[in-house]
């Protein structure tokens, strides 16, 4: 068993939005909404781009999660990371993986290990993502706990955003979550 952190699993129970139900600055807006891979976003902006893996583990989707064709009970491969920038901490992401979906060429995406769930995902010439929605977690939140775990400053509120993809027809639920300080909340400096 890989180590596991010791808030893992940090469960996302939130409310998932349309964004138009929040008046978001336009640069969180384009963090939230942006289709592409985050990954290649993140890496664009920094030399060293990290996973850190917090845990894997098996469980039944809960109630909460259950979305589009992810089914409330069905086991699903639940990864939670997080993204580093040249060592500062951007981005929790919690994404679920039914076993269901972790067949043929999708098998290796149980065994990512440090290696970006983006860089399988968007490398894939058939990959369909679904639209995002996004939700607004407080100070309570897991994700808010784990952020004062790891030291980093403290905020009202954290912005998160989730949508489902498929690959061959197999549905992956990406959940993530912008970490205080993370470059989605600097608003762009206009020269
Ligand atoms: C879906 C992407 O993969 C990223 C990497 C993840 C991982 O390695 O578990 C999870 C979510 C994303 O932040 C992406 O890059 O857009």
């Amino acid at each position: 068993m890989s180590e596991q952190h010791i808030l893992f699993p940090v469960t996302l129970e939130v409310s998932w939005q349309k964004a138009a139900a929040y008046p978001l600055t336009a640069g969180l807006r384009d963090w939230l909404l942006a289709r592409g891979s985050l990954t290649a976003r993140l890496k664009q902006l920094c030399s060293h781009f990290r996973v850190e893996v917090l845990g894997q583990q098996i469980l039944p989707c809960s109630a909460a999660e259950a979305h589009g064709d992810i089914k409330q009970g069905e086991q699903v491969l639940v990864r939670e990371v997080i993204l580093y920038c040249d060592d500062s901490p951007q981005v929790f992401a919690r994404s679920l993986l039914p076993l269901t979906s972790l067949t043929g060429s999708e098998r290796q995406l149980a065994h990512l290990g440090e290696q970006p769930l983006g860089q399988v995902l968007f490398n894939s010439p058939d990959l369909e993502r679904k639209d995002i929605e996004v939700a607004c977690l407080g100070p309570q939140s897991p994700v808010a706990k784990l952020a004062r775990m790891m030291a980093l400053e403290d905020s009202t509120e954290l912005w998160g955003r989730r949508s489902l993809f498929y690959l061959q027809q197999k549905p992956i639920m990406v959940a993530e979550v912008f970490l205080p300080g993370a470059f989605a909340y600097q608003e762009e400096v206009v020269a």
